[in-house]
């Protein structure tokens, strides 16, 4: 596994950093596949990615759009990170609503997770683990990434890709979730981190390795990228 951490003094900066990385993952698997396979997280990214992507020049037809986690809403809910998506989207690129792999929000998150897998087997070899092109990852205050919390039993989830929670200490808390095993197993995970709420986690995290579920994104066979504006940086010793 290589990491990298970026420290960058503004929101623009990493953005416009990440508009580079985006772009270079998404034509290398173009070039590659025909196709690049992107996973989506939800909450601030969905306004950052839309600043973005009209900046990056690709082939929109070739992405698919796919879910780190979801929330178990109707996709009109101001909870819905499709929904969100959607809307942020607009008039934004020529990326079309059938480019995102979505959820079935109409079933348990339970038969929700289930379908998912189904459909992550489309775009997959079947039985092997799906290996996204790009991962997009948040992290909460406590942690936190996807729908994978400190200290929930879905941390130690070694075989199945998606898994539903029904107790996300982040409301709403009916969701699903992309695993570890499926996580670890992209090609690049980039971690967008700003604000000063993010500073202790993040010296807990990148200085004291703290085994919190954002630490234990370590790709077996891939790149992690980490980053940070100066104040999520700000109690790093080395900052
Ligand atoms: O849908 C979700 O809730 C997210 O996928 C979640 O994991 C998010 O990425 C973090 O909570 C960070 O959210 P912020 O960037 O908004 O703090």
């Amino acid at each position: 596994m290589d990491k990298k951490i970026y420290i960058l003094s503004t929101e623009d900066e990493i953005l416009s950093h990440l508009a580079q990385k985006i772009q270079t993952a998404a034509t290398n698997a173009i070039s590659q596949q025909n196709i690049f396979k992107i996973g989506l997280s939800g909450g601030s990214m969905v306004k950052q990615l839309a600043k973005i992507f009209p900046t990056i020049c690709t082939d929109w037809s070739k992405w698919r759009f796919f879910f780190c986690d979801e929330r178990m809403v109707p996709f009109d809910d101001s909870e819905s990170t499709f929904g969100a998506y959607l809307k942020a989207f607009k008039n934004v690129t020529d990326i079309k609503e059938d480019q995102f792999v979505t959820i079935n929000p109409d079933l348990s998150a339970e038969e929700a997770a289930k379908d998912y897998i189904k459909k992550l087997s489309i775009y997959f070899p079947p039985n092997d683990i799906p290996k996204f092109d790009l991962l997009l990852l948040g992290m909460g205050p406590d942690g936190h990434t996807c729908s994978l919390f400190p200290g929930h039993p879905l941390l130690e989830e070694s075989s199945v890709w998606v898994a539903p929670i029904v107790n996300s200490p982040k409301p709403p808390p009916c969701r699903i979730t992309l695993t570890f095993p499926v996580i670890n197993n992209a090609q690049i995970s980039i971690f967008i981190i700003i604000g000063e709420s993010k500073a202790p986690v993040i010296k807990k995290i990148l200085e004291d390795n703290e085994p919190l579920p954002a630490q234990r994104v370590q790709p077996s066979n891939g790149n992690v990228l980490w980053f940070l504006d100066k104040a999520a940086a700000s109690q790093l010793t080395s900052n």
